[in-house]
């Protein structure tokens, strides 16, 4: 479709980020805390990404619905708090399965929806890094981006009438390839290729600009004894 002016129409998506149960999220982050191996900390980091990622979500104009699958009642009432629409991750049998699951709540809900899935743990996400991300892959069935580490995927993305096929988890950006998936090659969109599993990469993070929640837990968190 073309507007007045000759441009592509640009596409409303709906964006699917699955997030863990809290208490088991995020087990590779061991920083300054690690030897308080009851700390609320973790879980805590875990929810401050996924908020900060989910409002830089919402603020971006091209997003239509943020849709969060999560078992995790906590996060639920604080993701729903920001906008999102809260999915349960009923298949209960990892990371692909609940997006797939989520892919069909929202295709049941808008058939003509694009859809992109986004990791949780992007807490220096912008909105128009991401803007701009998604108007590439809004050229393509199916896209993705590399992660900044360059083995793994944060946002796979696909078109109207197509299915998203995921394959996270690990390294997945191979497996994207292999499947068909046209990578994104943007420069210039570092916060949405900064995911954050070690504290190394929440440090990269904090470099490029922590969201509000993630800024504060990582100075609490540098704060902690060891
Ligand atoms: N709903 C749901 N989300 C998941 C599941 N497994 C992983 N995720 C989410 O998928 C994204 C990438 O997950 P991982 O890197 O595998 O897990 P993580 O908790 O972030 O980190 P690790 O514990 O270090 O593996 C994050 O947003 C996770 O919360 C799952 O079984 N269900
Ligand atoms: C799930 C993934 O990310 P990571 O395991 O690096 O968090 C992935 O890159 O597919």
């Amino acid at each position: 479709m073309r507007t007045d002016n000759g441009r592509p129409t640009p596409l409303a998506w709906t964006l699917v980020i699955p997030l863990k149960p809290l208490a088991r999220a995020k087990s590779r982050l061991v920083g300054p805390f690690a030897r308080q191996e009851t700390t609320p900390l973790r879980p805590s980091l875990a929810l401050a990404f996924a908020q900060d990622t989910v409002a830089a979500v919402a603020a971006c104009p091209a997003v239509r619905d943020v849709v969060v699958v999560t078992d995790d009642e906590l996060a639920g009432r604080e993701l729903g708090a920001l906008g999102a629409l809260i999915v349960r991750d009923e298949p209960a049998t990892g990371l692909n399965a609940a997006l797939r699951h989520g892919e069909r709540a929202v295709r049941a809900l808008r058939p003509e929806a694009a859809v992109a899935a986004l990791n949780a743990d992007l807490p220096a996400l912008r909105p128009e890094e991401l803007t701009a991300v998604l108007d590439n892959a809004a050229q393509f069935p199916r896209a993705f981006l590399a992660d900044a580490a360059g083995i793994g995927t944060t946002l796979l993305s696909a078109a109207p009438g197509t299915e998203l096929a995921p394959a996270f988890g690990g390294a997945s950006r191979a497996r994207h390839t292999a499947s068909g998936a046209v990578e994104i090659a943007l420069a210039g969109v570092e916060s949405v290729r900064q995911d954050v599993d070690t504290w190394e990469d929440l440090e990269a993070a904090h470099r490029l600009g922590l969201g509000p929640r993630s800024a504060e837990m990582f100075r609490r968190s540098a704060e902690s004894p060891a």
